[in-house]
């Protein structure tokens, strides 16, 4: 977009201490829009906006007081010195009465926080290694100038359609040598510590202070290191679970490993939920969650600061490359002077690269091998067994286009009626099995259309793998196919393709031993919600369910399908598959599988097909809720059950898919638990109150 930019003399502040040749300051307000708010702070506010022809991010401070607006120009002054491609970019500024803004490059959501706690991206170790490369530059770039941060966290890290890391909020960011100016007296009595200590969510941000900042001693560019480190952990937390488990689902058995503690799983259910992990290293082998040792902000900070709690990294076992656990560890030492510079931490990082790369290299069936007593070793980065990235890597691969702008633009009139107004949450558990074999996805942003948004729980059987691959590979179809299919389409395609793709990966990684597990034919079954302005498709593969709350009763959008009912028995029949009464119930096949529809399952092929009945209905005012969920909460909870317990829960999503799923265990269910629950009419602010 092509901003005019006054000459350098006349382009000032109102003060006139704030310069630049390249950025304009004092916008004319014909040139810009603000649009949609996307996040109100307690100091400011930041919009979509129009300026020029091109989008921007604009954000406007609360300026109450006289030194809110001392602070608003030193800001300015410290952003116009700025330019690296690692720092959401000033692009313009409006810095005079009544409107006082700042422009910067827009970077569509989810920032890296959404994309980790709500999106539960889990990113490769090559992945994380190059946001964290790209953000220790940045980084290095600001303490070169002078400049400290002094509010890293994912919140603040933004990304582009490559999933590179742009650093933003510049609101606490200071001149190292102004810093040291300031007694510590005097700076407490400002009383705005830094890293938003006095915000609203305190935790949220708690847990990126550095221990000397929690004493209140002063921020040093060392402190920066600290808060990248908890940072990149925060990235790293999922990657690292999703290997562990998927160590023990694939290689435990095989090994000889003894299962995971329940315990360990408990923490890691927690973390595939999105709950912030601070687990206590001083006792390493009995892992403690914050939520389990209930503790308190002021107990958190005494246990940073005195007894040098830190975030649990994975054991190196889990495939986590050592070299990086131990530049996490150096960079949130205790002492300041003991962690590394930036400039280090590129180099270290640089290391770490090259070696992924080394390993990347070995062929597939080097990663495997016999070691001298017999046992087989498996060798670290085993990427290739990481069934989310396996799901994940297929769709990208298939993907050409990234078009998702008009999305399904055309089956719908844009007059539609009645617009439904979503919230939405999850809770996942492993209940009182061993391990956890469902997963699910919640995405809210599935384009750039606001009003389409997908849901979708798989809940694994003989083993995990079919539920991983599935779940990253079913919402990239959807994404892929929502160009010239209908929804209806869509769906049954993304259900057919994954299924397809699983087995044939199944095979590859059998044929190449990365799987050396014999008659091994993971599945799962499958259901997916998708919303497509005021229109609901449920598409549903096997005895997971959703029902709708309509007009106060259960309307369910989905069949159970298991050999017990008679139509779905039939069929199997037909197909070419035995169906017999086993023990208790008619189960399908030699495997004697109780679902008759299911994506993987490849020895009861095509009989238990991954065909989904697909049910679709138009949204009134009548529909209070979605309620998704694997059969663990069906088979002790009834779909009147369900409404009832959300009718008298706080209104919130996230607390009634928590407290669906905890009704389940208490009732005995002895399954994996996952509940999603969706919002479709705006709840009062009364109602979330808790
Ligand atoms: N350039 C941008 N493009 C897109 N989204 C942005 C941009 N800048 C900020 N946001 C979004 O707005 C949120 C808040 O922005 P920012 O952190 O700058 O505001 P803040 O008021 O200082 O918030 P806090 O201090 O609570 O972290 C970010 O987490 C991000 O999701
Ligand atoms: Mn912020
Ligand atoms: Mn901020």
């Amino acid at each position: 977009m092509a901003l005019e930019v006054p000459p350098e003399e006349s382009n000032k502040c109102v003060r006139g201490c704030c310069r630049s040749a390249a950025i304009p300051l004092h916008l004319p307000p014909a040139s810009y829009s603000l649009l949609s708010p996307i996040a109100r702070g307690s100091e400011s506010t930041v919009y979509e906006a129009r300026l020029g022809d091109g989008r921007a991010a604009a954000k406007k401070p609360v300026l109450s007081t006289a030194d809110d607006l001392d602070k608003f120009h030193y800001q300015l002054q410290l952003l116009c010195g700025l330019d690296h491609p690692g720092l959401a970019k000033l692009i313009a500024a409006h810095a005079k009465p009544p409107n006082y803004l700042l422009f910067f490059d827009f970077f569509d959501p989810p920032n890296l926080a959404d994309k980790i706690h709500v999106e539960e991206w889990s990113p490769s170790v090559q992945q994380v290694v190059s946001i964290a490369t790209d953000l220790a530059k940045a980084l290095q770039y600001l303490h070169v100038l002078g400049i400290v941060h002094r509010d890293i966290k994912p919140a603040n890290i933004l990304l582009d359609k490559d999933l590179h890391p742009h650093l933003a909020d510049f609101g606490l960011a200071m001149f190292q040598k102004d810093i040291k100016g300031i007694s510590v007296e005097n700076w407490k009595s400002s009383g705005k510590p830094t890293g938003g200590f006095h915000k609203k969510n305190m935790v949220g941000t708690l847990i990126y202070m550095a221990p000397e900042i929690l004493r209140k001693d002063i921020h040093t560019e060392k402190s920066d290191v600290y808060s990248f480190a908890i940072s990149i952990k925060m990235v790293y937390a999922i990657l690292l679970v999703s290997i562990y488990h998927h160590f023990y689902a694939t290689n435990g058995e095989l090994h000889g490993y003894d299962s995971p503690p329940a315990m360990k799983l408990q923490a890691i259910s927690e973390l595939l939920t999105g709950v912030v992990p601070y687990t206590d290293l001083r006792a390493e082998a009995q892992a403690h969650t914050v939520l389990e040792m209930t503790y308190t902000e002021q107990q958190l900070t005494a246990a940073v600061v005195s007894q040098g709690l830190r975030p649990a990294l994975a054991f190196p076992e889990a495939g986590a490359p050592p070299n990086l656990l131990t530049l996490i560890q150096r960079c949130w030492d205790p002492h300041p002077e003991q962690r590394p510079s930036f400039e280090d931490i590129i180099e270290e990082l640089n290391i770490i690269q090259k070696h992924l790369d080394a390993v990347a290299c070995i062929p597939s069936t080097a990663s495997v091998s016999n070691s001298q007593n017999g046992n087989i070793e498996v060798h670290h980065y085993q990427e290739a067994l990481n069934w989310f990235n396996q799901g994940e890597q297929l769709v990208k691969r298939d993907n050409k286009s990234e078009h998702t702008e008009k999305l399904w633009s055309g089956c719908f009139d844009d007059s539609a009626e009645y617009h439904p107004t979503l919230s939405w949450g999850s809770f996942a558990t492993c209940g009182r099995r061993e391990t956890m074999e469902d997963t699910h996805f919640m995405l809210p942003h599935m384009s750039e259309a606001k009003d389409v948004y997908a849901f979708g729980i798989f809940d694994g059987h003989r083993g995990s793998a079919a539920a991983e691959f599935s779940v990253r590979a079913v919402p990239g179809f959807l994404k892929q196919f929502c160009q010239d299919t209908s929804p209806t389409d869509a769906l049954q395609e993304a259900f057919v393709r994954t299924d397809k793709s699983f087995r044939e990966e199944l095979i590859i990684h059998q044929k190449s031993k990365r799987i050396i597990k014999k008659n091994w034919h993971p599945g799962c079954t499958a259901v997916t919600a998708l919303i497509v302005r005021n229109k609901l498709f449920v598409a549903n593969a096997g005895d997971c369910r959703a029902i709708l709350s309509r007009a106060g009763k259960p309307f369910p959008m989905t069949r159970d399908h298991v050999a017990s009912c008679p139509k779905e028995r039939e069929r199997v029949v037909k197909a070419g598959t035995e169906v017999k009464w086993q023990i208790d119930t008619w189960r399908v096949g030699a495997a004697a599988l109780q679902v008759t529809r299911s994506i993987g399952d490849d020895d009861l092929k095509p009989a238990v097909t991954a065909q989904p009945e697909i049910i679709e209905t138009a949204l009134s005012v009548d529909d209070e809720f979605l309620v998704m969920a694997s059969d663990g909460l069906w088979d002790v909870v009834s779909n009147e059950d369900v409404l009832s317990i959300i009718k008298d829960t706080v209104k919130e999503p996230g607390m009634c898919s928590k407290r669906l799923a905890t009704e389940a265990a208490e009732r005995g269910s002895k399954d994996n638990i996952t509940v999603i629950v969706v919002f479709l009419r705006p709840v009062s602010t009364a109602e979330r109150i808790y």
